[in-house]
């Protein structure tokens, strides 16, 4: 497998790597932030790439927020994005329960295990949903609650779907739940299924590690929806219109971002080394998941 191009110093590199794409898809964790912290030269490489007619997609796979969130996260930030160049998993997931899995209503309720993003984007495709943020699920199970599941006189008959993201509050009486609508036949969806969170430039339990306990007890891997699923990549693609061979990913993890844009068949892949993976990742003999190019941070692009 060839080599990735170290881009970092290279100006004639750089240009002749932007010039090859109309197109940009950026993961946002690890790659333009850690939490709240924007890596150096992030708004000028946007604003470069804008300034060359470049065409931006934000695609990342962090459910906790909506589109709208995210947008105003780039306010904050000072980062110029449109709400519509947001793609997250939540609204990925969203399409495809409201699109592609469609189940007839009134069957076609989601349990959510998840944060308001997941709510706010099956609002914006008026799929119901229980659980989330509801408060009365932030409690411990009582034997009550034991009883009522098991009876099934707390559980929703109208229930089809469990989508699983990245919960901030989960606990076992949702994972409880969670798991008894599972073994009702629900379907078992996921928004993502990251095995870490990069945050506070440091590295915490993921989408992945807080669903992982229903895979467990169930016995079967979730649907993910997120990077490096195929199906966001055709939603994407759908959507933006985008030419996917002058098309770049750039992203900071291997096996979701990168995997993405290779398995999409995208004209190029771009990893950065501010979050999850690095340089030793990639390269020498046998490595799994290559780049075309890597630098070692975005804004590095600025030459
Ligand atoms: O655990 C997660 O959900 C992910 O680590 C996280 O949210 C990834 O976000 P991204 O890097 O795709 O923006």
């Amino acid at each position: 497998m060839a080599q990735p191009k170290y881009l970092t110093g290279d100006k004639a590199g750089i240009e002749e790597f932007i010039d090859k794409f109309d197109a940009f898809l950026f993961d946002c964790d690890g790659v333009l932030w850690s939490g709240d912290h924007l890596f150096p030269k992030v708004p000028e490489v946007l604003e470069m790439l804008r300034s060359r007619g470049k065409q931006l997609v934000f695609v990342t796979n962090n459910s906790t927020k909506s589109r709208a969130d995210y947008k105003k996260k780039f306010d904050k930030l000072g980062i110029p994005a449109k709400v519509d160049e947001v793609f997250g998993s939540s609204y990925s997931a969203a399409i495809y329960i409201s699109r592609i899995l469609s189940l007839p209503p009134p069957k076609n309720k989601v349990f959510v295990l998840g944060e308001s993003g997941i709510e706010a984007e099956l609002e914006s495709e008026n799929v119901p949903y229980v659980g989330g943020t509801d408060p009365s699920l932030r409690r411990d199970i009582t034997p009550e609650d034991f009883a009522a599941i098991a009876d099934g006189s707390m559980l929703d008959d109208d229930v089809g779907v469990v989508l699983s993201g990245l919960d901030f509050h989960v606990n076992y009486l949702k994972l409880a739940i969670a798991f008894a609508y599972l073994r009702r036949g629900a379907q078992f969806l996921a928004t993502n299924t990251d095995s870490t969170l990069p945050m506070a430039h440091a590295f915490f339990p993921g989408a992945g590690s807080v669903g992982a306990p229903l895979v467990k007890a169930i016995g079967r891997e979730a649907l993910a929806l997120g990077k490096p699923s195929q199906a966001m990549m055709d939603a994407i693609e759908g959507k933006f219109k985008v030419d996917r061979e002058k098309t770049c990913m750039v992203g900071d993890r291997l096996n979701t971002d990168i995997q993405f844009g290779i398995e999409g068949k995208l004209g190029g892949t771009l990893m950065v080394c501010t979050g999850v993976n690095s340089k030793e990742d990639i390269l020498g003999e046998g490595k799994p998941v290559v780049p075309a190019a890597y630098v070692d941070s975005l804004g590095d692009l600025m030459g």
